[in-house]
């Protein structure tokens, strides 16, 4: 009931022991509160809370027109509803390293067990869309030391994103990468990799935990998870995934509604009323409510 079990502390120390062990971290993007549930309830390791999501959500482009007081409270609400670690998009830190530092610490107040923040200018760009620009080595690097340096839990997961492989190359991505991991980051998301190889290369540069981008329609080709588990990635996202399943689906639906006039048809591909129910724990509820009235006040 209402819901996460675990305190954010918790889920950040299990979140490291679960890197730390080996196993590839597989981290669908919830593009609500409720489909964090569906995440851990389908028995994935963690939560991914994306930048575009949340803007597209809001309709727009992600351009980086959201603010951080609008990310950290969806964020947070997405957070509380599970018991799995959570990590967000922080884009470029909302600001100059000093907006970094406060990003750290609401993110943390917010609940999460980590964030990225990238190496782009301002207005940032998709990842995977061509025409972005990346700041000088030493903006990156402070960037990263303002957000090791804020953090109060050191549980917090601090992960330096760059893009600079579509920018300069993989040697320049490379010697960035390890750079970052000096400036003190504990995980490299390296954005836009165009093979294995190239993976395969980053995860010989550095120690520190790796993430994988298996976003569609995007400039990486999509790996299995055992592909990036042969080749030691620690951690996957599908970031957009789910919201374009969802919307995929939303959009066949109207499709039906407005052809046959009836959405009798769909029935199969929507969430069952049982199914929601059980995924909100109505049950649990119910017990509380019927608790509270359970007793007799004596006069
Ligand atoms: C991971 C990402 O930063 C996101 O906001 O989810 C995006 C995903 C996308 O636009 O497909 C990215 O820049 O890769
Ligand atoms: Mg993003």
């Amino acid at each position: 009931m209402l819901y996460s079990k675990k305190t954010p502390a918790q889920k950040r120390a299990d979140f490291r022991a679960a890197l730390a062990s080996g196993e590839l971290q597989r981290f669908p993007g919830a593009f609500n509160p409720l489909s964090a549930r569906l995440i851990e309830q389908k028995g994935f390791e963690g939560v991914y809370i994306s930048g575009a999501v949340l803007s597209a959500d809001l309709g727009l482009p992600d351009i980086g027109l959201t603010t951080l007081t609008e990310v950290a409270g969806r964020a947070k609400q997405i957070a509380r509803m599970t018991d799995l670690p959570a990590i967000v998009d922080a884009d470029t830190g909302f600001g100059e390293p000093m907006n970094v530092a406060r990003t750290v610490q609401e993110m943390e107040d917010a609940g999460l067990a980590g964030l990225h923040i990238e190496d782009q200018v301002n207005p940032k760009r998709c990842g995977h869309l061509d025409g972005k620009q990346v700041v000088d080595e030493q903006t990156a690097l402070q960037r990263i030391r303002a957000a090791v340096d804020s953090r109060r839990d050191e549980n917090f997961l601090i992960m330096a994103r760059t893009d600079i492989r579509a920018v300069e190359g993989l040697d320049a991505a490379i010697d960035r990468i390890k750079k970052l991991v000096d400036a003190g980051a504990d995980a490299i998301f390296p954005e836009a990799m165009r093979d294995l190889s190239e993976f395969e290369a980053v995860r010989a540069a550095v120690d520190v935990p790796l993430l994988a981008n298996m976003t569609e329609f995007g400039k990486s080709d999509l790996f299995t998870v055992e592909q990036l588990a042969d080749i030691g990635m620690n951690l996957v996202i599908w970031p957009v995934s789910l919201l374009r399943l969802a919307m995929g689906a939303a959009g066949r639906g109207l499709d039906e509604l407005i052809s046959s006039g009836s959405l009798e048809p769909k029935l199969g591909e929507m969430q069952h009323r049982a199914d929601l129910y059980e995924l909100i724990d109505y049950e649990g509820y119910n017990r509380f409510d019927s608790g509270i009235f359970n007793f007799t006040v004596e006069k």
